[in-house]
């Protein structure tokens, strides 16, 4: 990990509201090459809407988001489709195109964004398709697929981007509790290569064992942050501590 380069991202100060609420709250991060970051906290404190202001699908109101160094320029077309092209977003419910097969799911994004020929993107949907394990699939439409399935198509077709960083929202929270295995399997594997990853989870296998960081958000503000290996040790009394314990409680319950 390089810290003398420029993060990949560099997220300051964002601020954001709807209907006069604020939801973010002057919230600052940096995610360099290789890191992989995970956000965590309860439910509406604001983590969906900071990876959407960070991939400017939605506004923030306040605040700059630089990629290498660059601001992102949001008035600008041609800023906007770079920060898109280099961080690719995989959501919680896969935003697959229902009347396109898994391959076109992938070679049509690339072919319009990417300006590649159609064999090229052809070659690059196979491929990726083949690294998520769905090879045999590449014929199939979202409704063949299973969840797990789908989700594995929105990330090739992220990957076939061949981005820079990758922002995950809940990537498991649509799955059935079979299907999530995985997906998480995806996700290990994508760390194990080396992908620079923002994710919001409530999976504690992600959070605990792939973060180098934890981000706890509470109310808009990352109150919390820290390695895994500090904020989840036995007795650290810490936010993130509780919050695991809370998620372990709940699947032991459903056990
Ligand atoms: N487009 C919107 N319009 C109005 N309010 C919104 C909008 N998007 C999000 N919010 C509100 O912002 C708050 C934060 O939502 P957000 O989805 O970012 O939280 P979260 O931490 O990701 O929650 P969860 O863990 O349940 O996904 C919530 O109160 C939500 O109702």
């Amino acid at each position: 990990m390089t810290t003398d380069m420029p993060p990949i991202l560099q997220i300051d100060n964002l601020y954001k509201s709807f209907d006069n609420a604020t939801i973010l709250k002057g919230v600052s991060l940096r995610l360099h090459q290789g890191e992989i970051k995970v956000l965590i906290g309860p439910s509406g404190s604001g983590k969906s809407t900071l990876l959407q202001c960070i991939n400017c699908l939605t506004y923030p109101d306040e605040g700059e988001i630089l990629l290498d160094g660059r601001v992102v320029d949001r008035t600008s077309k041609i800023s906007l489709c770079r920060l898109r092209q280099e961080v690719g977003m995989i959501f919680q419910d896969f935003n697959l195109f229902d009347h396109l097969t898994a391959l076109n799911n992938i070679t049509i994004p690339l072919r319009k964004v990417k300006k590649i020929g159609r064999r090229e993107a052809e070659k690059r949907a196979r491929l990726e398709l083949e690294q998520v394990g769905l090879a045999d699939k590449t014929e199939l439409y979202p409704a063949q697929l299973s969840g797990g399935q789908k989700q594995r198509v929105a990330m090739a077709r992220a990957l076939a981007m061949d981005p820079k960083a990758l922002l995950l929202d809940e990537p498991t929270s649509a799955l059935d509790p079979e299907l999530i295995g995985e997906v998480i399997a995806v996700i290990k594997n994508l760390a194990a290569r080396g992908m620079t990853m923002l994710m919001a989870t409530h999976q504690i296998s992600l959070i605990a064992t792939l973060a180098n960081e934890i981000l706890f958000m509470e109310q808009g503000s990352i109150v919390e942050q820290g390695h895994p290996s500090v904020l989840l040790a036995p007795g650290s009394n810490s936010k993130s501590q509780g919050f695991c314990d809370r998620l372990n409680e709940l699947s032991d319950g459903k056990r």
